[in-house]
């Protein structure tokens, strides 16, 4: 990369940060199951916010509620003050772009063909325009040829311009999509685990290129599993657990606090995000449970009334069901139910 980048600390004074994206009261469900509940998020300019959260927590679910894939089931998205329309062409037209957690890359095209791709909805041509190869558009190209190379070049990979995607290595792919969403123009970059599959040294290389696109003016939200990366990279840190957020704050407050370690070891901790569910659902079960236990012992008690040799049998059986029952241990409904 050729462009000196600051770290967190060494971050250009912002005079006043203003959001940039403030997402209210966000929830997404799928049918039974709620992916994202009643999340809000704030990313201000000149900002790198990390979203964490162990596995299935929500994070793509919520980026995918932020950037038009879904249409989220409550709350609001609004970028620079104005909702965003619920369509993800217009969400990159409005400023927002983001890369995927899978590499989406154009495999057969060049390097710089793949980034000219992201400049699209920045060319003004018609289709016509287009079609004539008019002079407008003929401009228009070569601007967007001209930006295209900008950004190869801040990326580090100009002198690859001419290589086709699918023969970069695969860290070389992961910034060549960052590149593809900064041909938009965005003033907010959403990245799904940018550093999946990288090493150490491609990591820390992805940060750097992170914090020089946040010095180039552009907000960063940033979804990542390497704690170090995220905690060395992010102004502000918010956790996912079961869709809710279980808390926000800068990197020291969220990498010490208990909860977050619980919820990444899988411990359970008073108040954790979901625990009403579990606690209704439990109930739903035991009450099912005791229902179908009382029905099987109606069953013995009440046999067919066909005499009174039988019905002194079913008397019998039923004393001995009733003895059997009373000993068992709350949730033995189990081995009726088998
Ligand atoms: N389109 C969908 N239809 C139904 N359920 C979905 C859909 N997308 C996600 N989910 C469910 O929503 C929950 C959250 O998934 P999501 O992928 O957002 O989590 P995540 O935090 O990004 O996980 P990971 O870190 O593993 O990528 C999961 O239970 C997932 O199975």
């Amino acid at each position: 990369m050729t462009t000196t980048t600051t770290t967190k600390d060494t971050a250009p004074a912002v005079p006043e940060r203003e959001p940039v994206l403030d997402a209210r009261g966000v929830t997404m469900r799928f049918g039974g199951l709620t992916a994202v509940r009643d999340v809000n998020l704030t990313v201000n300019s000149g900002e790198i916010v990390g979203l964490i959260g162990p596995n299935g927590a929500g994070k793509t679910t919520f980026f995918n509620c932020l950037t038009g894939l879904y249409i989220p089931t409550e709350g609001e998205v609004r970028y620079k003050g104005n909702v965003l329309p619920p369509k993800s062409f217009k969400v990159t037209d409005a400023g927002i772009a983001r890369t995927f957690q899978n590499i989406r890359l154009f495999s057969n095209m060049t390097v710089l063909e793949n980034v000219l791709v992201g400049r699209h909805t920045r060319m003004k041509e018609g289709l016509w325009s287009a079609l004539l190869r008019l002079p407008g558009f003929k401009k228009a190209e070569a601007e967007a040829e001209t930006r295209a190379l900008e950004l190869l070049e801040f990326i580090g990979l100009k002198h690859k311009a001419d290589h086709l995607a699918k023969n970069l290595p695969y860290g070389e792919q992961r910034k060549l999509e960052i590149a593809r969403a900064l041909a938009s123009d965005p003033g907010l970059i959403l990245l799904d685990e940018p550093t999946a599959g990288m090493n150490p040294q491609e990591t820390r290389a992805a940060e750097e290129l992170i914090f020089a696109i946040r010095d180039m003016g552009v907000a960063v939200l940033v979804i990542e599993h390497d704690m170090r990366f995220i905690f060395n990279l992010c102004d502000r840190v918010a956790v996912l657990v079961q869709g809710e957020k279980l808390l926000e704050g800068d990197s020291q407050t969220v990498q010490s606090d208990e909860r977050v370690i619980a919820a990444y070891l899988g411990e359970p901790f008073e108040g954790a995000p979901g625990e009403e569910e579990v606690a209704e659902v439990e109930a739903a079960e035991a009450a099912a449970e005791e229902a179908a236990a009382e029905e099987a012992t109606d069953t013995d008690a009440d046999p067919e009334p066909s005499g009174a040799d039988e019905a002194t049998d079913a008397a019998t059986d039923s004393t001995e069901t009733a003895a059997e029952d009373t000993p068992k241990a709350p949730g033995s409904g189990k081995e009726n139910d088998a």
